[in-house]
């Protein structure tokens, strides 16, 4: 151990990997094979040219959050050097030793800031350095002119998210999953949904994301120039599940370590998100009930929690409905360094 920057995982899933099935024994059932596949591309510059390209723009935004519960956009606004100075801080923090990462020695984070495996932490207060405070600001942004679009393409022109999704109940989460070479199956994250109303992803380009799309998992290819959106538990929710929070993991990849950024626009808990597929929740009630059944069961239920009676029958349970998975935010227990989980501001 000494000065290693990787948490103990062959100490804590000693078990777990000494029971992996052999991968050159002929038992040892084929991995399903993935394809690779990249997800629809859209290019915010079209919101400020013409009113039709902007209107076929968000079009082509609402489709997506439809049809795929994916997609990645370029020219979205957020400085390329703001994206490498955040990436090079996020580096450079998870280099440092893990002992001293644990005890947030010369880590400008509170206890609890710094998670790994299967993490019990609950929400942070933190105020970050200014490179984060920077790359949330603009990603926060984004992350709002997105969300309006697709309130608005649901016929809603609303204040809804500029009211309730404000800095401090945004999340900000760097991941680092460390190279992983004793099982090819090796998850970085556990299937699950997100939470938020939407997810703002910055990867690099390793590679490792899927998610599920017509019952099948596709791995997403990176692309350099785009940042990944996808829709989260509350705007299926809210939008009564017209766009999909889809289930999504990463795969550990054997030889490179890989880094991404996620940000959660959230609203503060005392939202209520009235949707007539569900009953009427706060988000602050609906984290506690994650909370519980992960637990209780080890993965988040989600959603399935709140349908109405009269909607159980329609066809939930599927791995699209996001009725399934694991939470983010509570139950990882994947082959992954850690996570900063940052309140912003
Ligand atoms: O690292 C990734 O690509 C995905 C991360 C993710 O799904 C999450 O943090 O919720
Ligand atoms: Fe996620």
């Amino acid at each position: 151990m000494g000065e290693s920057t990787d948490p103990p995982f062959e100490i804590t899933y000693k078990n777990l990997l000494n029971n992996m099935p052999n991968t050159n024994q002929k038992n040892f059932p084929e991995l399903p094979v993935v394809e690779e596949s990249e997800l629809p591309l859209i290019d915010l510059n079209h919101l400020y040219l013409g009113d039709t390209e902007r209107q076929a723009c968000k079009k082509l935004i609402a489709q997506a959050s439809r049809e795929w519960g994916f997609f990645q956009v370029i020219n979205h606004g957020i400085p390329r050097d703001i994206l490498e100075i955040m990436r090079a801080e996020q580096v450079k923090l998870f280099k440092k030793p893990f002992e001293e990462k644990k005890s947030y020695k010369d880590l400008n984070f509170s206890a609890g800031s710094y998670r790994w495996g299967t993490p019990t932490a609950t929400n942070l207060q933190q105020l970050s350095c200014t490179t984060m405070e920077q790359f949330a600001t603009t990603v926060s942004q984004l992350a709002q002119t997105l969300a309006d679009i697709l309130g608005e393409e649901m016929g809603h022109k609303t204040e809804f998210f500029k009211e309730t999704c404000l800095p401090s109940s945004c999340y900000l989460r760097l991941n680092r999953y460390p190279p992983c070479p004793v099982h090819p199956q090796m998850l970085g994250i556990m299937p699950h949904t997100d939470s938020s109303f939407l997810t703002v992803l910055h990867q690099d380009n390793i590679g490792g994301l899927q998610l599920v799309k017509d019952g099948k998992w596709i791995a997403v290819k990176p692309n350099p120039a785009a940042l990944i959106i996808n829709i989260g538990d509350l705007f299926q929710a809210w939008s009564n599940d017209l766009y999909k929070s889809v289930e999504h993991r990463v795969m550990a990849n054997p030889l490179n370590e890989r880094f991404s950024t996620a940000y959660f626009f959230c609203p503060s808990y005392d939202t209520v998100i009235q949707s007539g597929v569900y009953r009427s929740f706060s988000f602050g009630e609906f984290k506690k009930q994650v909370r519980k059944d992960v637990e209780l069961f080890g993965s988040k239920i989600g959603l399935a929690r709140f349908l109405v009676p009269s909607s159980i029958s329609r066809t939930h349970g599927g791995s699209d409905g996001g009725s399934s998975g694991v939470s983010t935010d509570y139950s990882t227990n994947g082959f992954r360094d850690a996570a900063y989980l940052i309140s912003v501001l």
